[in-house]
């Protein structure tokens, strides 16, 4: 990685949107939200006081623990909006006393002793990309202290299998640097989370992320063969294997455990072929329910597409694809084996035979893809000047579908109202569909009030929450759990397992210093 992360905003430093795209979005924000664009400058570490360190470093540990104020910056937040709102109101409170950049797992090792030791919260840390509240050091008052773990230095491919089609991953390395260092190989993960530049193995596995493939192989967990964990009690290493049924899955314990019950090192993760044979097509619908049963039934088919995603009308007026007058299905196939016509036919023939106007060119879904890529870095423009933006995601079975997003989108853009006195934009999209149901991501965007924009994306954010969790959806289908969601992931998990989570948290972090209030109260 060229240059130093924001610690404010999305990507590195002095990088952002180009010109013809703060156009874009300011002519978005003034004609859709009534928002008067100018330029605001971000926080700088000079403008910022933190509080003194609470932990003095050990000496055994110096050249691992830093102090200085911009890593205790640059890890005090992920990238969710009340985060970047707290960030430009200069509020870094809850800073990290420490950071520790470990530089192999004997030093992730010693850190974890000397913390459970001295009463230290400990946050694992990829590369901050969390929106959920993941990587906060907001830990209470329980602790002498807090150190966020930073794993930026565990970022090698150390083997290649090219037999079984899989290699062994450091857990700190970043997407494109695991897609350069297997390239001679021919291969890739092929996951690709729009985060993908910033985010980095472990996240993914920790947090469960969903990433290129619309059907399929939607999740990380798709791809791990197996993992390696530091926990305080000890490793914790699952063994190679393509499939087994001795019992309930090591693997399935530590992938998605964000951190609270151990400290991903490494894993062996499953390879694809780049893929020789391409076909994908776009289709035109009036509206987001009618693309809907075409995905159903494509989703249905036994086709597996690697790209099946809607994009429904205000989502395609907003990214500037079309202006509003239809809901966007994009249907893509890949393979490095054999071609996909005869697949991609099928596949046609289903959304046509319902509706689908097919396009005669690419054009539409270029212009959202660029859009998609480039909308991380429209945050910190948006927030200095009051406007709530946020996402939600989730997934729901086919049956409820109709029903859950009527609700979810009402409750929605009714808490929009209701927080702001304004009336918004709430937009939907698809971002992975299963045979038995898709997963719908909202967008929505609303002008808000300056000094109260924390409070009323409370509002919002609990609206939508309960509504979503009242029509049968999971509070979250890729962004995890965080701190963020722990009131609607409790409702939503059978009490019993919570139960037992925090059984297995007592084995492997008996002082509870692995990122305390995630997963586990
Ligand atoms: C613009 C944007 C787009 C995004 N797009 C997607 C998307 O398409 N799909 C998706 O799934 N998510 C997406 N996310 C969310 C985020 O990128 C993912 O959750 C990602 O997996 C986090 O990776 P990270 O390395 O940045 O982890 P961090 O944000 O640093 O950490 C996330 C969580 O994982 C824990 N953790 C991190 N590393 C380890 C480790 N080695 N061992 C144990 N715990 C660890 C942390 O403690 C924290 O709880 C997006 C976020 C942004 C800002």
């Amino acid at each position: 990685m060229d240059g130093r992360l924001k610690f404010y905003g999305w990507g590195i430093e002095n990088t952002g949107l180009d010109e013809a795209e703060r156009a874009r979005l300011f002519g978005f924000i003034s004609s859709r939200l009534g928002v008067e664009p100018r330029e605001v400058a971000p926080p700088r570490t000079a403008d910022i006081t933190l509080r003194a360190p609470r932990l003095s470093l050990p000496a055994s540990l110096a050249p691992v623990l830093q102090d200085g104020p911009y890593e205790r910056l640059l890890h005090t937040y992920g990238k969710s909006f009340p985060e970047t709102v707290r960030a430009f109101d200069r509020d870094f409170a809850n800073a990290p006393d420490l950071v520790a950049v470990p530089a192999n797992e004997a030093d992730v090792t010693a850190v974890l002793d000397w913390a459970g030791s001295a009463r230290v919260a400990v946050i694992p840390f990829g590369c901050g990309s969390s929106v959920v509240g993941g990587v906060e050091p907001a830990v209470g008052d329980r602790y002498a202290g807090v150190v966020s773990l930073d794993l930026r230095r565990l970022d090698r491919v150390l083997e290649v299998d090219a037999t079984s089609r899989a290699a062994r991953i450091q857990a700190g390395i970043l997407g494109p640097a695991i897609e350069a260092a297997l390239k001679p190989h021919g291969m890739a993960i092929r996951h690709y989370p729009q985060s993908f530049e910033f985010s980095t193995l472990g996240g993914w596995i920790a947090t469960r992320s969903g990433g290129h493939f619309a059907t399929l192989y939607t999740h990380i967990d798709d791809f791990v063969e197996s993992v390696r964990t530091v926990t305080p009690a000890g490793v914790i290493e699952s063994r190679r294997l393509p499939g087994s049924g001795a019992g309930p899955s090591p693997d399935r314990m530590i992938i998605g455990s964000e951190g609270a019950l151990g400290v991903i090192t490494e894993a062996w993760m499953r390879l694809q072929h780049q893929p020789r044979f391409r076909a994908g097509a776009a289709f035109g619908f009036p509206d987001l329910f009618a693309a809907a049963r075409a995905v159903r039934a494509v989703g249905q088919a036994g086709l597996y597409p690697s790209n099946l995603r809607v994009i429904d009308n205000d989502e395609a007026g907003i990214y500037g694809v079309n202006n509003y007058e239809e809901s966007l299905l994009i249907l893509g196939f890949e393979s490095s084996d054999h071609p996909v016509d005869a697949w991609m036919g099928r596949a046609v023939e289903l959304i046509q035979d319902l509706g689908g106007r097919r396009h005669a060119d690419d054009g539409a879904v270029l212009r959202w893809r660029t859009a998609f890529i480039r909308m991380p870095y429209a945050r910190e423009l948006t927030v200095p000047l009051g406007v709530i933006n946020d996402t939600f995601e989730s997934a729901v079975t086919w049956d409820r579908f109709e029903a859950f997003h009527t609700a979810v989108r009402s409750a929605t853009a009714a808490a929009l109202k209701e927080a702001t006195g304004r009336e918004g934009t709430v937009s939907t999209r698809f971002t992975h569909v299963y045979p038995d149901g898709p997963a719908p991501y909202y967008t929505f965007n609303v002008r808000g009030t300056p000094g109260q924009l924390l409070q009323q994306w409370r509002h919002i954010k609990t609206r939508a929450s309960d509504a979503l969790i009242a029509a049968g959806g999971t509070i979250t289908h890729h962004h995890a759990v965080g701190r963020d969601h722990m009131p609607w992931y409790r409702q939503q998990r059978p009490a019993l397992f919570g139960k037992a989570l925090e059984a297995a948290k007592a084995v492997l972090d008996p002082a509870a210093i692995l990122n305390p209030g995630v997963l586990v109260p």
